[in-house]
């Protein structure tokens, strides 16, 4: 089982269930996501969608690269346009979103996160949207999501910089809404859920309508699938495929 949709008081929680890699998601994950998006957005009993990572390492390490990392051409950016098209469903979706950043979020694994409405993260999670070191950028939307969400030079400085940063320095840009305890984990993103599942659907869905306007332009539409294009451009470049010459020789 590569995923799994739970349900507590009103909270769907989709779990990335893939702890030996990391969380990596690949295509079952993409599948299964998109399945617990439709249920989830469909199910009047939920009202919050959450996403975590299973074991007590990672949130998600970003797209797999024992199945990406071979892919070229047409087949890449298929891939990354799949996936593209699901963050921008989770950006859109119905219904209050958190990211439930319970440990290490790198690459793709940030772009999840930035997707959603809130990001909470447990205490030491390392996070880095790492994209610019494997001579690749966000191919997912995420910087045209970071660039809306974030300062602008906030923003930049995370792609630029390109390296893991801990969870304060993430609080202080912007980018994660509360650091909460390791050992209370659990019991802490539950009482900070709770006063948005205690609202009634029509409440939630209607700020979740005017927050969704400024997605759903044509301009935005447009800036996120562009920057999905330019990654596939770089996704078959020299840089990038030395940058993943040890992982793939591992694999
Ligand atoms: C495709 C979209 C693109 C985007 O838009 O951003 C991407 O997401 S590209 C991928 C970007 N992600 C990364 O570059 C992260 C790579 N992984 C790491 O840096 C580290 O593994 C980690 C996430 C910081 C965790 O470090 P650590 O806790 O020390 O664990 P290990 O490194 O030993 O990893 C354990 C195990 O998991 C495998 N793994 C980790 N990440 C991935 C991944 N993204 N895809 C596939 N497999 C992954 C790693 O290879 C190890 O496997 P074994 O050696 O077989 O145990």
């Amino acid at each position: 089982m590569e995923a799994m949709l739970e349900h507590h008081d009103g909270i769907a929680l989709f779990t990335i269930c893939r702890p030996e890699k990391r969380n990596a998601i690949n295509f079952a994950v993409m599948e299964a996501l998109e399945e617990a998006m439709e249920q989830a957005a469909a199910d009047r009993q939920v009202k919050v969608f959450a996403i975590t990572g299973a074991g007590s390492e990672a949130f998600c390490s970003g797209g797999d690269l024992s199945e990406f990392g071979h892919l070229r051409g047409t087949e890449a950016r298929q891939m990354l346009m799949r996936m593209g098209e699901l963050l921008y469903r989770l950006l859109t979706f119905p219904k209050p979103t958190v990211a439930l950043v319970n440990g290490t979020a790198m690459g793709g694994g940030c772009e999840l996160a930035t997707a959603c409405d809130f990001r909470f993260a447990k205490e030491g999670s390392r996070i880095g949207f790492v994209q610019g070191r494997l001579g690749i950028t966000t191919g997912w939307g995420g910087a045209s999501m970071l660039f809306a969400k974030l300062p602008y030079g906030r923003a930049l400085d995370l792609l630029l910089r390109a390296e893991p940063m801990t969870a304060e320095a993430m609080e202080a840009c912007g980018w994660i809404d509360a650091i909460l305890s390791a050992e209370r984990w659990h019991e802490q993103w539950r009482e900070r859920l709770a006063p948005y599942a205690a609202r009634s659907l029509s409440v939630l869905q209607a700020y979740k309508a005017a927050a969704g306007e400024k997605w759903r332009t044509t301009w935005f539409r447009e800036q996120f699938f562009a920057e999905i294009a330019r990654c596939a451009e770089l996704w078959g470049s020299d840089e990038h495929e030395q940058a993943l010459r040890p992982f793939l020789r591992k694999n």
